[in-house]
């Protein structure tokens, strides 16, 4: 495929930008199994919570589900083309825990792990690093039968699951990530039941975010007892800086209780061994079952951070309803722009974040994990796709990124959300955040002008250095 662009897409403003970045700095793109591949019947692989709850009406938009998606499970030699063609230097992924070890527990499935050894060996081949994500949401359902992430047992289930994935691709996968976005896992999946399991127990979130960042410590020693010393370990966080909409004294209290709720109450844990003081009260809920112990595992030392970010939050003080509800409730805002999935367009946040993350947490190195918007893209049957409003979402945000990096934080590498247009979970395939177009009627790949846009910093990039 001739990834010529049809028009200049860049401009000295993107030259410039892509200067900004240092030597060495990793420019990748991102997808989950869930969203991408597909193929949830074949190989032994055994069902998960998105099978389950995308197969009960009502909860993913129009019915959608994974069961075909992208159909990357039989296109790993077409998508790394791809990958090459637009230029990246690594590439995250999540292995699929039913397609490993279908039960959860027990029984491993070899084709599982065969299917993931061949998508690392074609990234190594095409000179991609492969990013592993070992937990981005595809629970197997058996677990939840036993109670999920409310039951501490699966965090010791996990634990085992990486073991199994690690000695296999330990030796090749360049860079571990334990979870994805526990936050969402926890809060939409068990606080209010928007994402899967569905359950709705705003207690229950905090005991499953709890038994979560417990897997997530357990699994830390059993990866890296089973990879090359060195090889980076880090969890990867859904960061929302909160500002306040005015002076007032209630706005500023709930600023801070904003970010306790979206932010610290995994950070701290992790990076500082101990949740954040009065944030249970605050949310008129009762701590989580934590043992004796606990809060040493989960603040096992990391490598790095991957910080998911997309937009802000903006709190107008005195906020009625309880806490974790009214923070993600807040009033247009005279003036901003918007996404297509109604999320503020406010790349400062990103640089705000990453400049407090670092100087707050002992992070070590960031990366920026996913970052990208989802706008209602259209194909024409033409060669590619005018989406020119997420090449500005994307320039903005890597300026941020950039400008991040002036100021001292040790960024080491931006991954776009996401690769390809994918199942994006509740909204199903209504929603497209690919820098590459998927018709999914035929399966066929357009890359869109963002890809091309994408593709040509990275060479300017790849030029300077
Ligand atoms: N919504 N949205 C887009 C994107 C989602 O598709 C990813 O799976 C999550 O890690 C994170 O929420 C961000």
């Amino acid at each position: 495929m001739d990834i010529t662009p049809k028009a200049p897409i860049q401009t000295q403003v993107d030259t410039d930008l892509a200067r900004r970045f240092p030597p060495r700095f990793l420019w990748g793109a991102a997808t989950a199994s869930y969203q991408i591949e597909g193929a949830v019947h074949e190989d032994g692989r055994g069902s998960s919570i998105w099978d389950d709850f995308s197969a009960t009406p009502g909860k993913v938009f129009e019915g959608h589900t994974g069961e075909v998606a992208a159909d990357h499970y039989h296109r790993v030699e077409e998508d790394t083309d791809l990958m090459v063609r637009l230029g990246l230097s690594a590439y995250r992924f999540s292995i699929a825990w039913p397609r490993i070890v279908p039960e959860g527990r027990g029984a491993i499935n070899p084709a599982g792990l065969d299917f993931y050894d061949r998508l690392v060996d074609t990234l190594l081949e095409k000179g991609i690093q492969p990013f592993a994500t070992l937990y981005h949401w595809d629970l197997p359902s058996p677990l939840e039968r036993a109670g999920g992430w409310l039951n501490r047992e699966t965090a010791y289930a996990f634990a085992d699951y990486t073991e199994i994935v690690a000695r296999r691709l330990g030796d090749r996968v360049a860079s571990w990530i334990t979870l994805n976005e526990p936050w969402c896992s926890a809060y939409l999946g068990y606080g209010i039941g928007v994402h899967a399991p569905g359950r709705t127990d705003r207690q229950g979130a905090i005991d499953a975010a709890h038994h979560l960042l417990l897997g997530h410590g357990l699994a830390v020693p059993r990866l890296r007892a089973q990879v090359p010393a060195g090889t980076p370990v880090g969890i990867t966080l859904i960061v929302n800086p909160v500002y306040g909409a005015d002076e007032r004294a209630e706005t500023a209290r709930d600023v801070k209780l904003a970010h306790a709720f979206s932010n610290a109450w995994f950070l701290d844990p992790i990076y500082r061994g101990s949740y954040p003081e009065g944030f249970f009260e605050a949310m008129a809920l009762n701590p989580p079952p934590i043992q004796e112990g606990d809060l040493e595992i989960i603040s096992a030392p990391l490598d790095f951070l991957g910080v998911n970010n997309y937009s802000r939050t903006l709190i107008r003080g005195a906020q009625e309803q309880p806490l974790a509800d009214s923070c993600q409730a807040v009033a247009p805002i005279p003036n901003a722009c918007y996404t297509d999935m109604g999320w503020e367009i406010y790349p400062h946040g990103l640089r705000d974040l990453l400049v407090n993350v670092a100087r707050d947490y002992p992070v070590g190195n960031i990366y920026v994990t996913e970052n990208g918007a989802a706008f209602p893209d259209t194909w024409d049957g033409g060669e590619t796709i005018n989406d020119p409003r997420r090449v500005s979402y994307l320039r903005s945000y890597l300026t941020a990124c950039a400008e991040a990096l002036e100021q001292g934080v040790p960024l080491r590498g931006y991954f776009v959300w996401s690769l390809m247009d994918n199942f994006e979970w509740a909204e199903g395939y209504a929603k497209r955040f690919g820098i590459v177009y998927v018709d999914y009627s035929t399966q066929r790949r357009i890359i869109k002008e963002s890809g091309y846009w994408y593709a040509e910093l990275l060479n300017a990039f790849n030029n300077n250095n």
